[in-house]
């Protein structure tokens, strides 16, 4: 069982009136990419920054590597690295003087801030344009170089908060290989996104956030397993045969006629599909339309707070 780095416990914030965070609960483990998700206005950023030390909470407690953890914890500070969501570059430096001047902040120097500058040019495929200045380089380059800029330090435990936003597709494959890459390297990555295809395309495990409050934290497969596939169904015509075995297939847990079609649900959309089709051809009835609808977060999501994750 791997060791928990950042522990969450009843944290709360306000400003004014409005509560960014009720009363929120988790763990991230060690070697873990754990996603947070929820959308605009969920209080993500509010809880990146009081885990990365930039805000304190009203309440509870936050535990960074077993220790408890506050804004003066400068010596816990060393071993986080945050990409936050507003980019952190000066536009008038190159891309080796930007990251420069970030490991400098970090306290490297010499030989070994030179290496590591050029390493990370490397890791975000920006060597060949390192000389040039920041304000020329695209939405998606300028991403890049920030989140080089956050892992400079070889931080434990890293931050991004919506690290896409305004990135091509190109940049968008570079950063998720670059998390990947790092996250397999053994470095725990919290990543923060609205865009549910990011965070179930990344994250083995993640916590759901809305309205301030956590609505769910759990492995991507149990929290499929929080509903049922769907397989609706529409036929010529159903005959006898049909209607009493259909519910009788393996899989279908239930399977029941709705607006002039079928709806089935199953754990098993996949296996279940072949079967009624089978079913179907054996007993004469001849399908016209079929939808397979497994899973997906997005339900699950709907599922959970009565709402779609859309903007
Ligand atoms: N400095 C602030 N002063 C007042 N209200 C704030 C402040 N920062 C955030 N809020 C409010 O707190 C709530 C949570 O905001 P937060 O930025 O943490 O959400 P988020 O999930 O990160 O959203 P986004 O993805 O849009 O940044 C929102 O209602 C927001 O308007």
């Amino acid at each position: 069982m791997s060791r928990p780095v950042l522990e969450v416990i009843h944290v709360r914030k306000s400003y004014g009136d409005t509560v960014a965070l009720d009363d929120v609960s988790l763990t991230v483990n060690e070697g873990e990419l754990f996603g947070l998700l929820g959308p605009n206005g969920a209080g993500k950023t509010t809880l990146i920054s009081i885990l990365c030390g930039l805000l304190d909470a009203d309440g509870g407690e936050v535990r960074l590597f077993g220790q408890t953890f506050h804004r003066r914890r400068r010596d816990l500070r060393r071993w986080i690295g945050l990409a936050s969501q507003e980019l952190a570059l000066y536009p008038d430096l190159t891309a080796r003087e930007n990251l420069r001047f970030f490991a400098r902040l970090y306290g490297l120097e010499g030989s070994e801030l030179e290496s590591r500058v050029a390493e990370m040019l490397q890791a975000v495929g920006l060597e060949e344009r390192a000389e040039e200045r920041v304000a020329s380089f695209s939405g998606g380059m300028k991403r890049r170089l920030h989140l080089a800029a956050a892992i400079v330090h070889r931080p434990r435990l890293l931050f991004l908060d919506e690290p896409t936003t305004g990135v091509d597709p190109q940049s968008r494959n570079y950063i998720f290989e670059l998390i990947r890459t790092l996250n397999r390297g053994g470095m725990t990555i919290v990543y923060t996104s609205h865009y549910l295809e990011e965070v179930e395309a990344l994250c083995p495990r993640l916590a759901i956030l809305d309205d301030g409050r956590l609505r769910a934290c759990d492995t991507l497969p149990r929290l499929l397993a929080l509903l049922d596939g769907q397989l609706l169904l529409t036929v010529e015509q159903a005959n006898r045969d049909f209607l009493e075995r259909l519910p009788l297939l393996p899989g279908v847990k239930n399977a029941v006629q709705k607006d002039g079609r079928w709806e089935i649900l199953t754990d098993h959309v996949a296996e279940v599909l072949p079967r009624v089709v089978r079913l179907a051809a054996e007993v004469g009835v001849q399908i016209t339309a079929i939808d397979a609808r497994p899973p997906s977060l997005e339900r699950v999501f709907l599922h959970l707070t009565g709402r779609e994750l859309r903007d």
